[in-house]
């Protein structure tokens, strides 16, 4: 049985690390915190969790993470970046010249909710989940412009805020501070699909 698990990492340079390995266990996947690039080669998926994007940057580039990352996604292996997780994997961030992985192909806003809305709960209708997701938004991010092949999974007052393309999933919400596990479960399909070689779903 517990062979046939996957195995789901989540980043842990920094922010809510333990609460995605919580949900991942609870969607059926075996999850352990990654501190090290070695720790890369026994995954089958990975999870970049929210936190601060500027200081996740940061040790990703000190610990040699960035190159190992881009590497793991070019392999195909499913990748989901929450929040700043969600930014860390942006092709093109507002306001900054550089990004961090640069990996899917979007453009989006840091703390796009301002000063009001700095955090908040809703319950959110994701495409491909049936009943709305309790969503938790945190100095959250807006997805401003997509490309072609990223498909938009959730829109929360006319903005994008969960958006796949391929095997990247992200959400500009934490899914990690409840108990509602399906979109974990939902990324846990992706890494089982990429995993079993079926590119379709
Ligand atoms: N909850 C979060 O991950 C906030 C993201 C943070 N505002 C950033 O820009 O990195």
């Amino acid at each position: 049985m517990t062979e046939n698990k996957l195995k789901i990492g989540v980043l842990a340079l920094q922010g809510a690390v333990s609460e995605h390995i919580r949900s991942l266990e609870q969607a059926g996947a075996e999850s352990f915190a990654v501190k090290k690039t070695e720790q890369l080669d026994e995954l089958d998926g990975l999870v970049i969790p929210g936190g601060e994007s500027t200081t996740i940057g940061r040790l990703m580039r000190q610990y040699g993470f960035i190159e190992r990352i881009r590497e793991f996604s070019e392999a195909g292996r499913p990748i989901f970046g929450t929040c700043a997780g969600l930014i860390v994997l942006a092709k093109d961030i507002e306001g900054q010249e550089e990004p961090h992985l640069g990996l899917m192909d979007m453009k989006v806003a840091r703390n796009a909710f301002g000063r009001q809305r700095e955090s908040f709960e809703t319950d959110l209708p994701v495409k491909g989940i049936e009943e709305p997701i309790r969503a938790v938004f945190i100095r959250a991010p807006l997805i401003r412009e997509i490309g072609a092949d990223v498909e938009v999974l959730a829109v929360y007052n006319g903005e994008m805020v969960t958006a796949r393309e391929g095997h990247l999933l992200v959400s500009s919400f934490h899914p990690e501070l409840t108990d509602d596990y399906r979109l974990h479960e939902y990324f846990t399909h992706m890494v089982r699909q990429s995993k079993t070689g079926e590119s379709k779903g």
